[in-house]
């Protein structure tokens, strides 16, 4: 082998490792994967207890009105810090790692002070980033997605695009108080000052890109869905919302990009204090749900239930079609192509609540129950909203026989629970098909969250997809996701030959006469539920009527 040949060898049996970084609500995480994406390193610092001088409460600060929450922006630097150490520690070895890439808490915003861009490049190696950036911050307190104090202002962008369809045809979302154009829109009218003063704004995703690149970090279209700022059709800022927002928004914000954009070398400040390559490349990083679909491999006509506290689900779409309720997010594996994102509040607890009534507390009595009664329930149908429910709006609980009659309860413990749980699941298919998604042959259910070791439950919403349905260990699901996204940002090509040999289980197919029976109460199912939201809608407006005489 001559010495060429040699050093080619080496350099292919050389380690390739990825690391990605998750900067969520309550702690700041990183995964290191191999080539073969298998978990080498985890780590983890939690805001609350590693961090404890600033006095957050689940990572945030709740202020005395109670809808403004924030957290201090200085504090995920300073946790990046001990992250860092806590990583060397656990073995990492940062010379190994290829690429970089990571995720934040959707929607929440960093505030840089002029200057800041050219701090970023000249960081010191022999100190603490937090040292460093302490004074780079011209708003110090991130607003963050858990505020709801800008109602005000989605009422003003909504007025100013044409309505609320209007904002949702353009930029994938009706306007929510979460979304960052009506945060940014709040600090312009109450902080000139401090806006006026600021250099860049940044997600929680770029501000944290932005460290490990050592320059400001661009957006990128799938974080940039949840602004209410982007036009996820020609996927640029949308002109007419960032002027409703606030001047000289653009130039802020920098152009955003797609997900899998690598933008450049890791900051010398990495290269010099943990060596890493110099040639490690920093990855576009995004928010937490489309890292989250990226983690979950999900593909082409894919969807995602994760069957938590609340019931959330990611859809692939090849194609838009927003509606006032979901989100629709430009794909962040994919920038041809768009995710939804649906939030289902009354979801496990919910189905605590009718396992407490009816099967005294057992989940094993309660899949009993459930597996003792036919698919499709003789025609009942229920829906349960314990609680308020995001989607649809609605409160209360509603039961109907066979022939659409309201009744006030059904004959039996076992037509109750399947009552429940098909409605769960039958809600579900209603909203995503709203949003333009259909199971084709090809389509696979991926189930994740605590809910889903249940076998019973899975069974059900394999019949009413008429669908497989498979799961995968993905604790952590959007810090593997960046890491998988580091691979494929730097190896380019299709993102599902960048994640081949990520693991799924197989663990029930669909009956064969599933089609038949849930098709029809699909369509049964929504045309009651659009006669209840109908008849709220109607019910609130009359409220208002009165109110305003
Ligand atoms: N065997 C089971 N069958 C049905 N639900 C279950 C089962 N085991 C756990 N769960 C549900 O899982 C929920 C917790 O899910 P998890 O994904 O950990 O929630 P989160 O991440 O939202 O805190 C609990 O509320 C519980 O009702
Ligand atoms: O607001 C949303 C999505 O629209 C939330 O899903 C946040 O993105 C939650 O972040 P984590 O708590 O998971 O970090």
């Amino acid at each position: 082998m001559t010495e060429a040949d040699q050093l080619a060898d080496m350099a292919r049996h050389e380690p390739k490792n990825f690391l990605g970084f998750d900067f969520s609500t309550q702690q700041l995480k990183a995964i290191v994967v191999n080539d073969q994406l298998e978990v080498m390193q985890e780590a983890a610092v939690q805001f609350d207890n590693d961090l404890p001088e600033y006095r957050t409460s689940g990572g945030v600060n709740v202020r005395g009105d109670g809808v403004t929450v924030t957290a201090p922006t200085i504090m995920w630097v300073k946790a990046l810090d001990m992250l860092m150490d806590k990583l060397r520690v656990s073995g990492a070895d940062f010379s190994t790692i290829r690429a970089i890439s990571g995720t934040g808490q959707q929607h929440g915003s960093v505030y840089w002070r002029r200057g800041s861009g050219d701090l970023l490049g000249k960081l010191q190696p022999d100190r603490f980033l937090h040292d460093q950036l302490a004074m780079a911050f011209s708003i110090t307190e991130s607003p963050i997605w858990m505020d709801s104090s800008t109602t005000q202002q989605c009422k003003e962008l909504e007025e100013k695009i044409g309505g609320s369809k209007k904002l949702a045809d353009i930029t994938g979302s009706r306007a929510y108080e979460r979304f960052t154009g009506n945060q940014i829109m709040k600090i312009f009218q109450r902080r000139k000052e401090s806006y006026n003063c600021t250099e860049r704004i940044s997600l929680v995703s770029s501000f944290a890109c932005s460290i490990f690149l050592g320059a400001y970090a661009a957006i990128d279209f799938a974080d940039a869905s949840g602004m209410n700022l982007l036009d996820i059709n020609t996927k640029s800022w949308s002109q007419e919302c960032l002027d409703a927002c606030a001047p000289g928004l653009a130039e802020k914000l920098g152009e955003p990009v797609p997900a899998s954009q690598n933008l450049g070398s890791i900051s010398s400040y990495f290269v010099d204090r943990y060596s890493f390559n110099p040639d490690c490349a920093v990855i576009a990083f995004t928010g937490d749900n489309p890292a989250s679909l990226a983690g979950m491999c999900l593909a082409p006509g894919d969807v995602a239930v994760s069957l938590g506290t609340s019931d959330t689900l990611f859809l692939w779409l090849d194609r838009p079609k927003p509606q006032l309720e979901g989100h629709i997010f430009v794909n962040p594996v994919d920038k041809d192509a768009y995710m939804a994102l649906l939030c289902f509040k009354n979801g496990s607890l919910t189905r605590e609540k009718i396992r407490d009534e009816c099967a005294d507390g057992s989940w094993d009595l309660f899949n009993q129950l459930l597996d003792m009664t036919p698919r499709g329930n003789f025609g009942n149908i229920g829906m349960y909203y314990h609680i308020r429910e995001i989607t649809p709006d609605l409160e209360g609980v509603y039961r109907y026989n066979k022939s659409d009659d309201t009744v006030t309860r059904f004959t039996s413990s076992e037509v109750e629970v399947r009552a429940l749980v098909e409605g769960q699941f039958i809600a579900k298919r209603v909203h995503a098909e709203n949003l333009g998604f259909h199971t084709g042959s090809e389509t696979r259910v991926l189930a994740t969250g605590g809910a889903s070791a249940n076998k019973s439950l899975l069974q059900v919403l394999a019949d009413v997809f008429n669908a497989p349905v498979y799961t995968m260990d993905v604790a952590n699901s959007a810090c593997l996701g960046c890491a998988y996204r580091a691979k494929h940002g730097l190896l380019g090509g299709a993102f599902k030959d960048a994640i081949k040999g990520a693991e799924f289980k197989l663990v029930c197919k669909p009956n064969n006469d599933a089609e038949e029976i849930y098709d029809a109460l699909v369509d049964r199912f929504y045309n009651l539920e659009t006669s209840l939201t109908s008849a709220a809608n109607t019910q609130s407006d009359k409220i208002t009527a009165t109110e305003n005489k």
